[in-house]
């Protein structure tokens, strides 16, 4: 069984619904920078919890399920990453052999408010903190 089909159609759909709500609730309000969910720390104990949930005899299905699904992404997410480094590398010979700098300040900010927009339609990633990630990611792309 493919893990992508681990979640029923209707959980599947559930689950798209509340991200399509909040985006549709966002561009209603005509304010999507202000209508971005505000980043919301969580302790990484997860709150009032007890244990972990390695910790149980059986971890529940549902969780199972997720964490299927989340090491598909992580998956992907690796690979792009690859595919975008590979990019960025590519960008910075041509930069040299023209005798420019790597650092492009403004280049950056198109990024972030480009990734921005796609949380503002999506959600439920914070804005700050899709700008967080992104700001590490181009830090590695420069380093690495
Ligand atoms: O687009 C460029 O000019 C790049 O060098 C690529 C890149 C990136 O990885 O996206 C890397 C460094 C720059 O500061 C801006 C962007």
């Amino acid at each position: 069984m493919q893990v992508t089909d681990a979640f029923t159609n209707g959980e599947a759909e559930r689950l798209g619904a509340r991200i399509a709500g909040g985006a549709a609730h966002a561009v209603a309000a005509g304010a999507p920078q202000a209508t971005r969910p505000a980043a919301a720390p969580v302790p990484a104990s997860g709150g009032d919890v007890a244990a972990d949930v390695d910790a149980l005899d059986e971890v529940p299905e549902d969780i199972r399920r997720h964490r299927a699904r989340i090491d598909e992404l992580d998956a992907q997410i690796a690979r792009l990453l690859n595919e975008r480094c590979a990019h960025s590398h590519a960008i910075r010979s041509l930069k040299r052999r023209e005798g420019l700098g790597l650092f492009d300040a403004r280049r950056e900010e198109q990024i972030y408010e480009r990734v921005g927009a796609e949380a503002g339609t999506e959600g439920p990633l914070a804005f700050e903190h899709l700008r967080a990630i992104y700001a590490t990611i181009l830090r590695v792309m420069r380093e690495s």
